[in-house]
């Protein structure tokens, strides 16, 4: 079944003794993993007690029947109500997602705040707020950084921005023209690590171009990058206005790449609305051979993504030949 996992709460009350202040502690248990991080803040301004040299730290939590938590912070501070808050508000979000069916849970970076006691970030590591896959680990990072960029760059600069920018390019048409190439301008990905030391993306691109790419695929991403998620595609079909859906070949929760997904989801009455509604499909993943592209193209996309199979060739034009065993240049 798939759906979202509540998080699993700690003991309402909690008491140990404090670390030396540089220390960091992780033991693990059967089950969990508990870290202790020091914080900047002073310990009086938490509502931590000190007897005898001991300081004692207790949690305030009340748990709800299904073992999610409401939280309160322990002394009105405010930068851990806005965690709450935080937390909260992602918890709300999880639960709407898993009515939609949607198995990635989002979640605030901070985590927990439950666990953010004393002079201390008491931080459980748990199913709940760990995550379990790579896509979960892009998207919480995401969030974070997400977070930081609205700081450095508000609404109204990006308007500003926009209103000087020069026109766009029409992705959707040059997709519609032919069968075409997304070719994809990456360094790297998680599943594969390096994929070319050697990289220019100026001159990579220049090269797909030259080679006969319809379009690209620019791997901005600092730490990560963007995804399709290929599970999506009855809530996707289930939009008014979709004109472009990727499928992606490659399984984020193990990597696996299968190119037999994108037959699969084209099948039956998935491919029949598809052609109703006459949206481009773009078969993302793992396409290494001209085999390849056919199987793909049979089973009805319009386009390919590409990124392996090519960035990595010395030749960029030859490795576009070579894909599809013949020149798509011209
Ligand atoms: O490619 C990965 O390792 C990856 C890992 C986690 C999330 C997404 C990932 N890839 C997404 C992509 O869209 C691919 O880069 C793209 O489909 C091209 O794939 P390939 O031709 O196999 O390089």
């Amino acid at each position: 079944m798939e759906g979202l996992v509540s998080l699993k709460t700690t003991p309402p009350g909690i008491s140990f003794h404090a670390s030396p202040p540089s220390t960091t502690t992780t033991t693990s248990t059967s089950a969990r993993k508990f870290s202790l991080v020091r914080r900047s803040l002073p310990a009086s301004s938490m509502g931590t007690r000190r007897r005898n040299g001991v300081v004692s730290i207790r949690a305030q939590q009340s748990e709800t029947k299904d073992e999610s938590a409401t939280v309160s912070p322990a002394n009105g501070d405010v930068e851990t109500a806005l965690k709450v808050k935080e937390w909260e508000v992602g918890m709300f979000h999880n639960e709407v997602a898993a009515t939609q069916g949607i198995r990635i849970r989002r979640r605030p970076p901070t985590g927990p705040p439950q666990h953010y006691v004393g002079p201390f970030e008491f931080w459980i590591q748990s199913e709940g707020n760990t995550p379990r896959n790579i896509l979960e680990e892009i998207i919480w990072h995401k969030d974070v950084e997400v977070a930081q960029l609205k700081e450095r760059r508000p609404l109204f600069w990006l308007k500003n921005a926009l209103d000087s920018a020069p026109p766009t390019k029409d992705f959707v048409g040059a997709l519609r023209a032919a069968y075409s190439l997304i070719a994809e301008v990456k360094k790297a990905s998680p599943s594969r690590g390096i994929l070319r030391e050697d990289f220019d993306p100026v001159e990579i691109a220049q090269a797909y171009e030259k080679g006969g790419a319809a379009c690209l695929s620019v791997l901005t991403d600092e730490k990560y990058f963007k995804v399709h998620n290929e599970r999506e595609m009855d809530r996707v079909l289930g939009i008014e206005g979709v004109e472009l859906i990727g499928i992606n070949n490659r399984s984020l929760e193990t990597f696996e790449v299968d190119i037999s997904n994108t037959k699969k989801l084209l099948e039956g009455e998935r491919g029949q609305k598809i052609r109703e509604k006459d949206i481009i499909v773009v078969g993302e993943s793992g396409l290494f051979t001209p085999d390849d592209i056919a199987y793909v193209q049979e089973a009805g996309v319009k386009a390919v993504l590409v990124g392996e199979s090519i960035v990595k060739q010395s030749d960029l034009k030859k490795g576009i030949v070579g894909l599809f065993g013949k020149d798509i240049s011209s």
